[in-house]
C-alpha cells in the first residue's frame, strides 16, 4: 500500500432516485499536496466531498482516507469547508472560531493565537460584528477561517475563494502552499476559477459525475497544448461527448469530426483511467479500507465534555443574543393564557334580549315598586298586581341587556334579522292569571297558551341554551318568592327532587373550569413542539448541526445540548403557566401545586420530544410547519379538550385515550378539581402516557438519526 496516498476513491457510485451523480467514479489525492477538483456547475462535486468526510451515503464502491477506516481520525484530522457558510448567526468571528476550536479541544491559548492569525490572514472584523451582519463574501472567508482553526493534516474545501478579492485570493493560496509544503497538509479544493488551481500539483477535470483527467495543471497544458485549462477541459468535454456518440449509430463521422485533438485526448484519458486503476488495485490490499457501510460511521467517542460544552456555550449565546427567540417562550405562555381567560369558557354577557310586556308599559314598570305586586289579605287570599314588571326585573342580569318592545311582531322581525337573541312575551292579565292559579288552582284546559311565551335563536347553542337555562332558573325564583310573598308554602312550587350535595364544583361553574386543565397542556405540548422544531431546523438548515458533525460532535452530544437547554426552559414556561393560571387569574385549585407543575411540565416535555423528531425528519420549516398543523388538530379536537371525550364513539375512545393530550388533560383536571393525588389511578394513566409518548418519540428519533448517519 501506498502510503503517500491521502484520499483514495475507487468505483464511487451515487444516485438521489433515478439521477445517477457520480458513475464509478475513481480519485487519488496524494498527501502534502493540493488537489483541485473541477468542473461545471452540478457536475457533483460537492456531492462527493460530502461523500469522502462520510455526509453522505455511497451507493458502490470504496475510499480510504489516510488508508483507515476508523473515524477518530477523520473528525481531528480534515477541517471541512461546506459550501454553505454553516455558521451560527449570532456568533462573531471570535465566538466561531473559538467554538470550532472547542470542539476540535484545542487549548484556548492556542485558539487565540490561531484567532489572531486568521483575522489578519483572511482580512476579517476583529469589531465583534455578527455573522448575520457580514457580507456573503466575508461570511465565506470566516468559514475558511473556522476550517482552518485546529490546523488539521486534511482540508476539504468546497469553493473557498468564491467572492473574495482577486488579492486576498492570491493571499489564500500563497498560504494553502505554504501549509501544504511546510505542514505536508493535504488539500482538495473546488473552485469554479479553473485557472487559479494552477498552483495545484494535481487537478481532477470532472464532467457528468466522472473525473474526465487527473495530472498536473502545467502537464496537461502542455499535453494538449493549451494555453488554458478552460481549453483543455473543453477539448476534454467535447471528447467525453464524442465518446458517449459513438455508441450511437451514423454518428461516427460527427466523432471524428472533433479533430486530432479529440484523439489525443481519449487516448490520454485511458491512461489516465488506468493509472488510476492501478492505484486501487494496490489500495485492495489493504483490509484497510473504508466501505460503504464504514464511511457512514461516526468514529468518535459518543460523548466528550469538551464538545458538550461548547454545544452549550452556543445555545446560550444564541439564545441571549437573539431577542426573539429568547423572549418568545417567555411572553408566549403569558399571553396564550390572556387570551384564554379572557375570550374563552365564560357565561356570555349583555345579550340582546327582547321584552314584549303587554300588560304593562316600560314607563309604568319603572315606578312601579315590585314588592307591591303580590298583597295578602286573609289566611288563604292573595292579590297579585302588576307582577310582569316584577318578572321584568328579575331578568335584569348580566347575561341579559333587556330591549323593551311594544308588539310581539316588532320583537319577532328583530330576532329573525339577528338584533336579538330572543324575547319573552308577557300576557296582558298575566297578574289575574297567576292569582286565579295560586288561590284557586287552574287546571290544565284552563291554561291560555300565552301566559310567559320565551321566544329563541338556537343558531348559537351557547348563547339559546344558556338563555334559556338562566330565564328558567330566574323563573324559578320568581315563582318561588310570589308563594312565599303569599305566605303558601314554598315546597309546593319545587320538584319533589333535590341533587343533595354537589361534590368537586358548583352548579354555577362556568364552563372555563372545565377547559383550563386541556388549555394550559395544549399550550405548554405545542409550545414545546414550536420551540424545538425552530431552534433545531434553524441549525440544521444552516448546515451547522452538519458540519458540527463531521467535526466530531456526536448526535447523542447534540441532541443532549438541546434538550438540556429546552428542558431547562420548559421549567420556567411551566411555572410561568401555574403563576399565571392559579396565582394571577385565581383559578381554583384543591390538589398540590407540585403535582399540577410535575404534569404540567411532563406534558411540555413529551412535546420538546415530538418537537425534536419533526425536526429531524424535516428539511425545512415549511415541511415542519405542515407536520405540526397536521397532528395540532386532530389532537386538539379529539382528545376532550373542547368537549368531553365521553361524546366520542366507544371503540374510538380506546384510540382517544392513548393520545398524549387525552389522559394527561383529565389527570390535570382531577388534580385540580377533585385534589387526586399521585398515587390514584387517573393520575398514573396521565403520567403513564406521557411518559410512553417521550420514550416512543425518542425511541424513534434516535432510530431515524442512527439510520441516517
Ligand atoms: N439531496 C439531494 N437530493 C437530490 N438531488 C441532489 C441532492 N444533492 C444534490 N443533488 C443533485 O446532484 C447533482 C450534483 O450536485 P452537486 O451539488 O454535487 O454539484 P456541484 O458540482 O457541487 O455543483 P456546484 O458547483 O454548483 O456546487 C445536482 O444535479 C443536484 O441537483
Amino acid at each position: 500500500m501506498n502510503d503517500q496516498v491521502a484520499i483514495r476513491v475507487k468505483d464511487v457510485q451515487k444516485s438521489y432516485g433515478s439521477n445517477h451523480i457520480l458513475k464509478k467514479i475513481c480519485l487519488n489525492v496524494q498527501k502534502g499536496s493540493i488537489y483541485g477538483l473541477l468542473g461545471s456547475s452540478g457536475c457533483g462535486k460537492t456531492t462527493l466531498l460530502s461523500c469522502i468526510i462520510g455526509r453522505n451515503k455511497i451507493d458502490q464502491g470504496e475510499i480510504q482516507v489516510f488508508g483507515k477506516k476508523s473515524s477518530a481520525l477523520l473528525s481531528s484530522k480534515v477541517g471541512y469547508m461546506p459550501q454553505g457558510t454553516s455558521l451560527v448567526r449570532d456568533f462573531t468571528v471570535k465566538d466561531s472560531i473559538y467554538f470550532f476550536g472547542r470542539i476540535y479541544n484545542v487549548d484556548d491559548e492556542i485558539i487565540h493565537q490561531r484567532y489572531e492569525e486568521l483575522v489578519e490572514l483572511l482580512e476579517l472584523p476583529k469589531d465583534g460584528r455578527f455573522i448575520k451582519d457580514c457580507s456573503g463574501g466575508t461570511q465565506r472567508r470566516i468559514s475558511f477561517a473556522v476550517t482552518l482553526v485546529h490546523k488539521p493534516e486534511l482540508l476539504i474545501l468546497d469553493e473557498p475563494t468564491v467572492g473574495t478579492d482577486p488579492i486576498l485570493r492570491d493571499r489564500v493560496w500563497k498560504y494553502l502552499l505554504k501549509i501544504s509544503q511546510e505542514d505536508k497538509t493535504t488539500v482538495i479544493i473546488t473552485t469554479h476559477y479553473i485557472e487559479e488551481t494552477r498552483q495545484a500539483n494535481q487537478i481532477g477535470l470532472m464532467r457528468d459525475g466522472k473525473i474526465l483527467i487527473e495530472e498536473n495543471p502545467e502537464k496537461l497544458l502542455n499535453m494538449y497544448n493549451c494555453e488554458s485549462l478552460e481549453e483543455v477541459y473543453l477539448i476534454l468535454s467535447k471528447n467525453q461527448e464524442f465518446a458517449k456518440n459513438r455508441v450511437t449509430v451514423g454518428e461516427i463521422e460527427e466523432g471524428e469530426h472533433a479533430g486530432n485533438v479529440g484523439d489525443t485526448a481519449q487516448s490520454q484519458l485511458s491512461i489516465s483511467s488506468r493509472e488510476t486503476t492501478e492505484a486501487f488495485d494496490e489500495c485492495n490490499a489493504s483490509t484497510d479500507v473504508l466501505t460503504t457501510e464504514e464511511t457512514t460511521k461516526n468514529p468518535n467517542r459518543i460523548f466528550a465534555m469538551h464538545r458538550f460544552k461548547a454545544l452549550l456555550e452556543k445555545n446560550w449565546k444564541s439564545l441571549r443574543r437573539n431577542h426573539l427567540a429568547s423572549i418568545f417562550p417567555v411572553l408566549m405562555p403569558g399571553i396564550q393564557v390572556l387570551c384564554f381567560l379572557i375570550a374563552i369558557g365564560r357565561d356570555p354577557t349583555n345579550v340582546p334580549f327582547g321584552i314584549v310586556n303587554e300588560e304593562r308599559t316600560r314607563d309604568f314598570c319603572k315606578h312601579f315598586e315590585v314588592n307591591q305586586s303580590v298583597v295578602r289579605y286573609g289566611e288563604w287570599d292573595c292579590h297579585i298586581n302588576s307582577i310582569s314588571c316584577r318578572f321584568v326585573d328579575f331578568l335584569n342580569i348580566p347575561l341579559i341587556e333587556e330591549k323593551f318592545y311594544d308588539s310581539r311582531s316588532k320583537a319577532m322581525e328583530d330576532l329573525k334579522t339577528g338584533k336579538l337573541y330572543g324575547f319573552v312575551h308577557l300576557h296582558k292579565n298575566l297578574s289575574k292569571l297567576m292569582e286565579n292559579r295560586l288561590t284557586e288552582g287552574l287546571d290544565l284546559d284552563d291554561l291560555p297558551d300565552e301566559e310567559i311565551q320565551i321566544y329563541l335563536d338556537m343558531s348559537s347553542l351557547q348563547i339559546g341554551g344558556t338563555l334559556k337555562m338562566r330565564i328558567a332558573e330566574r323563573y324559578q325564583e320568581f315563582h318561588k318568592q310570589v308563594h312565599e310573598d303569599c305566605n303558601f308554602l314554598s315546597g309546593s312550587t319545587q320538584l319533589p327532587l333535590r341533587v343533595e350535595e354537589y361534590f368537586y364544583g358548583d352548579q354555577n361553574d362556568e364552563f372555563i373550569i372545565f377547559m383550563t386543565p386541556g388549555i394550559v397542556t395544549t399550550m405548554i405540548y405545542f409550545m414545546g413542539v414550536m420551540m424545538t422544531c425552530v431552534i433545531i431546523l434553524d441549525e440544521k438548515c444552516e448546515g451547522i448541526w452538519d458540519r458540527s458533525i463531521v467535526a466530531g460532535v456526536t448526535s447523542v452530544e447534540l441532541s443532549l445540548s438541546h434538550l438540556l437547554f429546552q428542558t431547562t426552559f420548559m421549567g420556567f414556561m411551566a411555572l410561568e403557566l401555574v403563576v399565571l393560571v392559579f396565582f394571577c387569574f385565581q383559578q381554583p385549585y384543591v390538589g398540590s401545586l407540585w403535582l399540577i407543575y410535575l404534569l404540567i411540565y411532563l406534558q411540555g416535555l413529551a412535546g420538546i420530544v415530538l418537537g425534536f423528531g419533526i425536526s429531524i425528519v424535516s428539511d425545512s420549516h415549511v415541511t415542519a410547519n405542515i407536520l405540526v398543523s397536521g397532528i395540532f388538530n386532530p389532537l386538539v379536537l379529539a382528545s376532550g379538550i373542547m368537549w368531553p371525550a365521553e361524546a366520542i364513539n366507544e371503540y374510538l375512545l380506546y384510540v382517544v385515550k392513548c393520545l398524549p393530550l387525552s389522559l394527561p388533560t383529565t389527570a390535570l383536571r382531577n388534580v385540580i378539581k377533585k385534589g387526586l393525588t399521585v398515587c390514584d389511578s387517573d393520575t398514573l394513566y396521565g403520567f403513564g402516557i406521557l411518559c410512553m409518548w417521550i420514550v416512543i418519540c425518542g425511541v424513534l428519533s434516535i432510530f431515524y438519526i442512527k439510520r441516517k448517519q
